[in-house]
């Protein structure tokens, strides 16, 4: 990925364009994760992804811990926490392959209770690909020991520029057929 060096967060400001998006690349933090719009300004990851990157078998591997503002019943996980960092991980494999998609369908199984402040690992692959739907499944365990906290899968699909200015025509649209009403 070409970029214009690091800043004083540790966020690498991206100079370059996904492979086939026309889209501008997202920034990235020090320790390898894609920031979406939420987290620009801070420069990290709220949810709590530290670590990020592709294995030589095509897996994407995390490391995270789920803040303690993201704490549900005492010392665990919110499940909407869980929900949302599977979503976002399993997210990224296309996005670490350069490709920008958006999520269509996710499933989640909340296997045990996800203690907050604590190392947790994510693993995240494709069971398979067609056409512009990613079949994406992952696992979260605990980091020493490696139980398993929650599982996910869902549908990603590729998606190009045209998405978002899309989603704004329409809501336009949506707004201008509920004027005067
Ligand atoms: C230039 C600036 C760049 C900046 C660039 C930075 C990028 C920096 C990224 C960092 C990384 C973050 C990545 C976050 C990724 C998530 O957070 S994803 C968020 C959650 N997921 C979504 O918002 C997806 C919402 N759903 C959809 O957009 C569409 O349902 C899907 C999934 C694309 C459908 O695809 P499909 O199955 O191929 O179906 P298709 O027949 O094309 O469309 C089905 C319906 O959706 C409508 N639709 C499809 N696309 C759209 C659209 N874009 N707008 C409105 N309606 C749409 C169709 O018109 C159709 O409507 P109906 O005719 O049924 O009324």
């Amino acid at each position: 990925m070409p970029t214009t060096g690091t800043g004083e967060s540790g966020v690498t400001a991206p100079n370059g364009h996904w492979a086939g998006t026309g889209l501008p690349e997202p920034p990235r933090t020090a320790g390898g994760v894609t920031l979406c719009g939420g987290c620009r300004a801070l420069g990290a990851c709220r949810l709590g992804v530290e670590r990020e990157r592709l294995d030589e078998g095509g897996v994407a591997r995390f490391e995270l811990s789920c803040p303690r503002s993201h704490e549900g019943g005492p010392d665990v996980a919110h499940g909407g926490w869980t929900a949302a960092v599977l979503d976002d991980c399993l997210g990224h494999l296309p996005l670490l392959h350069g490709v920008m998609s958006v999520t269509a369908e996710l499933t989640v199984s909340f296997v045990k209770p996800v203690p907050v402040e604590r190392p947790l690992e994510l693993r995240v692959w494709a069971d398979r690909r067609e056409g512009s739907r990613w079949y994406i499944a992952g696992e979260m365990t605990l980091a020493p020991g490696g139980a398993v906290l929650a599982r996910a899968s869902g549908i990603w699909v590729t998606r190009d520029r045209s998405h978002y200015a899309r989603h704004a025509k329409w809501l336009a649209g949506q707004v201008e057929a509920t004027e005067g009403q």
